[in-house]
């Protein structure tokens, strides 16, 4: 469990997080959404005892992360896939950070197998691909097997089948009861993959809860129809207070009621239906809502920092 508290870091006169309170619970995944220069990557770096926070406080598992025991035991991260020695082997490498943290030598291999680098471990590091690179830093993560995992952008610059590759991953890390946290801007692969999002825009907290929760509050559901007699169905929604916009000859997109209740009037009303399907927002459109609001709202306060 990871839990901010009041987190505030400023650099001079710019305020980089301010006042950011969040949990982050085991077991799932959690996305950490915001626009460019939000103070994610900061937040992230706050978590990891690489940046001091000028107020409040981060705990990972009850602690500040200069207090822990053992802190590879306990949180990994993969924030820069690059960093690492170009000459380095994929395997010299780990041995290298295990020898470094106290952590026993069998679980390179271990680490290596489980991201799937076993074939090419004795191959100089410098001459991975991305997606690659991103696997030897999540095993570099998973080196002390910790229950909690931060990922910064870890599909960016990655294909299709990589992106799917790490999705899976974080889930199956999540399925194992770990915390999982990952920053990304890539909204509909966060979609798919976060089950639970928090939202910053101009380093304070818009949003903390389910995915779901986060998409349905802040877009809204419509119903689409396709019915050969879509001017009629509209007649008799408007009737019922609903509202209807007809997009095509035969297809109109129906706010204020639920399909159920949209089927059952065309029912009683003999209309004929060729589709009845309910339309979510899309986390793009909720982020764009939510954060918009945010950036207006920031930009009132400029000067206040
Ligand atoms: N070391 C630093 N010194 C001064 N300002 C900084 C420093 N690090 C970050 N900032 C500023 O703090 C704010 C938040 O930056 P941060 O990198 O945390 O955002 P981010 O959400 O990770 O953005 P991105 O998605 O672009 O990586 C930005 O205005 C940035 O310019």
């Amino acid at each position: 469990m990871i839990e901010a508290i009041g987190l505030t870091k400023r650099y001079g006169r710019t305020v980089a997080v301010r006042d950011l309170s969040f949990t982050v619970r085991p077991g799932r995944v959690t996305g950490f959404l915001g626009p460019n220069g939000a103070g994610k990557s900061t937040t992230m770096r706050m978590i990891l005892g690489l940046d001091r926070p000028t107020e409040g406080r981060v705990l990972i598992d009850g602690r500040p992360y200069h207090e822990l025991k053992h802190p590879m035991r306990t949180v990994g991260a993969l924030l820069d896939a690059k960093w690492v020695h170009p000459n380095r082997s994929a395997r010299n490498h780990l041995r290298w950070l295990a020898r470094a943290s106290k952590l026993p030598k069998s679980r390179v291999d271990e680490v290596l197998a489980q991201v799937g680098l076993t074939a090419v471990a004795d191959k100089r590091a410098g001459g991975f691909s991305l997606g690659m690179s991103q696997r030897l830093g999540i095993a570099a993560a998973l080196l002390g097997d910790p229950q909690v995992l931060l990922f910064d952008e870890p599909v960016n610059g990655l294909d299709p089948e990589g992106i799917r590759w790490i999705r899976r991953f974080m889930q199956g890390l999540a399925g194992q009861g770990r915390t999982v946290l990952v920053s990304s801007h890539l909204l509909s692969e966060m979609a798919q993959t976060a089950e639970d999002l928090i939202v910053i825009g101009r380093g304070q907290l818009i949003s903390q809860g389910s995915t779901a929760a986060f998409i349905g509050g802040a877009t809204e559901t419509t119903v689409l129809v396709r019915s050969p007699q879509a001017a009629r169905l509209a007649e008799v929604v408007t009737h019922w207070g609903m509202s209807a916009r007809i997009t095509d000859d035969d297809a109109l997109v129906i706010s204020g009621g639920s399909s159920d209740q949209i089927g059952e009037m065309a029912a009683t009303h003999g209309v004929v239906l060729h589709e009845l399907s309910p339309q979510q927002g899309s986390l793009e459109e909720a982020f764009m809502r939510l954060t918009g609001h945010a950036v207006e709202y920031q930009a009132d306060e400029a000067g206040v920092a």
